[in-house]
């Protein structure tokens, strides 16, 4: 699992463990495993390259001019660019005036860059309130200059300018091909828009664990996923795999029906009852579904329900959302069902509910502009999951999982080509049945987007949705090759 902590977790987990080390040793550790990662992104090693040090007034500043030094002491040419020379980290300066390096102000900021291999970004770090202002913006804009003529931009702790706790990128910021951050991860590196700023993560441990408290943020990773996987035993029978009843498509969009039971057939739960006008269809493409036409609680007995995709808002659409927000199983609600599910009700839900909205609906239920949403998504999958008291997956270049009282959940499996008609149809059908193979709603939600993701980044593209349906099973496999 990746953890993400909040500034002031790691401000008050530096200030503990800082107790018990002889001043300034954290920031060694920093500088230490930073250096020891520029020298990795370098192709062809760090002697005779050109470094230039971008330093703010903090302590991220002295960060980037002791990792400096180091790359000095190996040979590197390194020049510092000071935002504020009066004001820069006077140990950092020191050490690195000692290995050989020069120090300069922005003015000379230009020429440094337009030769540089390598810039770091130490302008802000945790420390950073508010989009970069107007001195520290030029540099940022350099660095692009220097970037789009081959030079590697690494930001340190964190890319200047985008926010360490929300995600949100407030004005304007470094772009780095990589972060190397120290301690635990920000949730801002994790989180779009901020995290696309962010380029490859590189975590440096400084011994911060032991003082961490519980994460802002996690990320599921391959082991955590293989553990949470629904594994058929010697004993089970389709239905103790579980049953995901799926509540889809319409006259006019019968496609979404046959998506939706394409992703639940490959979930892990033991059957799929489908239940809708769309029979036909979907037994022409799956013909192990179990069909029936309505209404939802006439079906049979069902694990969990999917209800949403493509159901439009006839009279039937709302008496089949009544009737399964009246059931005492996990519910997953998604699009069309979105807006007819009552609030109220999904409230006083005993039993697991789970929304997963994209941004534009999302914003319908909070009654925002989407563009709200997008800036800050982290904020507002939180809201949406106290407003419902529900858990909730709002979709996107990162989807989120939130729940009230645990850490949210990001995906990092998510790619871009996933934004195609039908994806999500199929990833509620498929996030359904991991709900019906026993799953919580937030492990579901967290799986099931991780599955998507990888089979979606296993599938050549341009593809359509149907194909990441077909593609799960190979994702499964790779992730629990002996399930
Ligand atoms: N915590 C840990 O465990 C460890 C932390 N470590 C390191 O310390 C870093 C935190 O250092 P920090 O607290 O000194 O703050 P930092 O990020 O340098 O920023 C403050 C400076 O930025 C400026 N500034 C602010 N906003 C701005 C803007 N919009 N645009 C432009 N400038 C702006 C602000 O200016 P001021 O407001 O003072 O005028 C001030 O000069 C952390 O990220 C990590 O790298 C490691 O060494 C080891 C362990
Ligand atoms: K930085």
């Amino acid at each position: 699992m990746r953890h993400a902590h909040a500034v002031d977790s790691v401000r008050s987990a530096e200030a503990a463990l800082m107790a018990t080390l002889p001043p300034g040793t954290l920031m060694r550790r920093a500088a230490a495993g930073l250096a020891a990662a520029c020298g990795g992104v370098l192709d062809g090693g760090v002697y005779g390259r050109r470094v230039v040090v971008l330093a703010g007034s903090g302590d991220n500043g002295g960060d980037a001019l002791y990792a400096g030094a180091r790359l000095a002491g190996r040979g590197a040419g390194v020049t510092a660019v000071t935002l504020d020379p009066d004001r820069a980290h006077p140990d950092g300066l020191a050490a690195l005036r000692r290995a050989g390096g020069r120090i300069t102000g922005p003015d000379h900021a230009p020429a440094a860059l337009a030769r540089a291999d390598l810039v770091l970004d130490g302008i802000t770090g945790i420390g950073g309130k508010g989009g970069l202002r107007p001195r520290a913006a030029e540099l940022a804009h350099a660095a692009r200059a220097a970037s789009a003529s081959g030079a590697v931009v690494v930001a340190v702790d964190l890319p200047s300018g985008v926010d360490a706790d929300t995600g949100e990128t407030p004005g304007e910021a470094f772009r780095a091909d990589a972060t190397v951050t120290f301690g635990t991860y920000k949730p801002g590196l994790l989180v779009d828009p901020a995290a696309e700023y962010a380029g490859a993560l590189r975590l440096v441990d400084i011994g911060l664990g032991p003082y961490l408290p519980e994460p802002e943020l996690e990320a599921l990773q391959h082991e955590d996923v293989a553990r949470l996987l629904p594994v058929p035993r010697g004993e089970s029978d389709k239905y103790r795999r579980g049953v995901v009843g799926v509540v889809a498509g319409s006259q006019r969009y019968p496609g979404a029906a046959v998506l939706a039971v394409g992703g639940a057939l490959r979930g892990g739960a033991g059957a799929v009852r489908y239940v809708g006008p769309a029979g036909d269809a979907v037994i022409g493409r799956y013909p192990e579904t179990l069909v029936s036409a309505g209404p939802p609680a006439k079906a049979g007995r069902v694990q969990a329900w999917v209800i949403g995709p493509g159901l439009g808002d006839d009279h039937l659409a709302r008496q089949s959302v009544d009737e399964v927000l009246a059931c005492d199983v996990p519910v997953l609600i998604d699009a069309d069902a979105l807006r007819l599910a009552d609030r109220e009700r999904v409230r006083a839900r005993r039993a697991p509910t789970l929304l997963t909205p994209h941004a534009g609906e999302a914003a319908a239920l909070l009654d925002v502009a989407r563009e709200e949403v997008e800036r800050a998504r982290l904020s507002h999958v939180r809201r949406l999951a106290a407003a419902y008291r529900a858990t909730v997956l709002l979709k996107g270049s990162t989807t989120l999982v939130a729940e009230e009282g645990a850490p949210a959940r990001v995906n990092p499996t998510g790619t871009a080509w996933l934004a195609t008609a039908g994806s999500g149809d199929v990833l509620s059908g498929l996030t359904g049945s991991l709900l019906a193979a026993g799953l919580s709603a937030r492990d579901a939600g967290s799986v099931g987007a991780y599955l998507h993701g990888l089979a979606a980044r296993h599938t050549r593209h341009p593809f359509g949705a149907h194909e990441i349906a077909d593609r799960v099973p190979y994702v499964w496999h790779s992730v629990h090759p002996r399930a």
